[in-house]
């Protein structure tokens, strides 16, 4: 057991280093916060599941992610929510998505740079005896 703890504690190390790292990159500006509904106020209508960086963290805090794969489903769906709220050929659209897409790409980048397959096979591991 302790030493499951000691594994999932590094996990949440790892992720919040990442995150933090994502949320001060400045291309990233519009995901670290949730969309505020005030000013957005269709966002919800079509937006089903929001997510962004500071929520993240939460969930890293409350130890919400025990598999780097659980971690990468919610930063996707920041991207994903981006490309779907900003379909148009707007040029504000356009430049939501080439944020969106470059936050894929930094966050795949860093897991496959950064992530040693043997450590999230452990968590996968004990997602499963869980
Ligand atoms: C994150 C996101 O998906 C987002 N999309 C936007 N799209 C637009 O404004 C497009 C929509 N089509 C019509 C022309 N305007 S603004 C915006 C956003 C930016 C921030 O700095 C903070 C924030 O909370 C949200």
């Amino acid at each position: 057991e302790d030493q499951e703890e000691a594994v999932l504690r590094e996990l949440r190390l790892f992720l919040r280093n990442v995150t933090e790292r994502l949320t001060l990159d400045r291309r990233f500006k519009a995901f670290t916060k949730p969309v505020d509904i005030e000013e957005v106020p269709d966002y919800l209508m079509v937006i089903k599941k929001p997510m962004d960086l500071s929520t993240l963290l939460t969930n890293i805090d409350e130890h919400k992610y025990v598999t780097v794969g659980e971690f990468m489903s919610d930063t996707d769906l920041i991207w994903q929510n981006a490309l779907e709220y900003n379909p148009d050929s707007d040029p504000m659209d356009r430049h939501i998505r080439h944020r969106a897409c470059a936050l894929k790409d930094t966050v795949r980048a860093i897991i496959k740079d950064e992530l040693d397959e043997d450590f999230e096979r452990v968590c996968e591991e004990i997602k499963e005896s869980r």
